[in-house]
């Protein structure tokens, strides 16, 4: 086991024993920042404070379009649904994943929610050209036959990590592939007793998560699985810091 991924048991370990101290108050704060940022990556300009308001208090906020508020909405009942299936201990399954994607584009896009595309797809600022939509009911048969045979036997954050990646590079959706990825792999880490782990969404992780899965895709991950290892990392610190007072 490399350096990282000790000092994430280690962190873990701490976090464990002082779960007493967690509280809704707690949880939803950190929610609330995970839904801000995951939806700042893809360019929703709610700030976090907007996004408390809409998602909490249900207030609108004046000059934001209707999709900037559902995509706020949707997120968060997302995170809802990932903490139940968590919580009932459910398989993760491509049913799992395809109920994510509807809760993400509710609203927003009633043709495309919760099913894969039809149409080629190109991902902006990147080389790598997703499979064609022939090609990803395969594909994605393969993803989650490669999660059943690794998912007892890999490190949890690794497993995440990959299973983020792999989502990613076939791109199945029209849109809302990001967050969905980002879902999922907040599911396996749940399952696992971690807390969230949210990517920020500053120009400077942005970067680094945009170039790092463009290194995934000429055939090396092991930088984006480093970045997701650095990012829990982080997750796990501020919690600690903060369930610990
Ligand atoms: N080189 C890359 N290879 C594979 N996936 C990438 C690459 N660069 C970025 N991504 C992923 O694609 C997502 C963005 O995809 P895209 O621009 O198609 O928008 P989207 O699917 O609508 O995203 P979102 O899903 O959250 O709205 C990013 O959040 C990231 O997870």
């Amino acid at each position: 086991m490399n350096d990282k991924l000790q000092q994430i048991d280690t962190l873990l370990g701490e976090l464990n024993q002082y779960r007493a101290n967690e509280n809704y108050r707690i949880t939803e704060a950190l929610e609330i920042e995970y839904t801000y940022d995951s939806n700042r990556i893809e360019g929703n300009t709610l700030t976090l404070h907007e996004t408390d308001m809409v998602v909490n208090k249900g207030i609108t906020i004046a000059g934001k379009g209707l999709k900037e508020h559902l995509e706020a909405i949707n997120h968060k009942e997302a995170i809802d649904f990932i903490k139940d299936i968590a919580q009932k201990k459910e398989p993760i399954s491509e049913r799992v994943l395809l109920d994510i994607h509807a809760i993400v584009l509710h609203s927003i896009d009633k043709d495309n929610a919760g099913k894969y595309r039809r149409v080629p797809v190109i991902i902006s600022g990147s080389k790598h050209i997703p499979p064609q939509p022939y090609l990803l009911q395969p594909k994605m048969d393969e993803l989650f036959q490669w999660y059943e045979a690794n998912k007892d036997s890999m490190h949890p954050v690794v497993l995440a990590a990959q299973m983020h990646e792999k989502l990613v590079s076939v791109h199945p959706f029209i849109d809302g592939n990001g967050r969905t990825a980002r879902l999922l792999m907040n599911l396996i880490l749940m399952q696992h007793g971690y807390p969230i782990a949210n990517i920020k969404g500053d120009n400077e992780t942005r970067r680094r998560y945009y170039e790092t899965l463009e290194e995934a895709s000429s055939g090396d991950n092991s930088a984006f699985v480093e970045f997701i290892e650095d990012v829990v990392i982080q997750s796990l610190t501020y919690y600690l810091k903060i369930i610990r007072g």
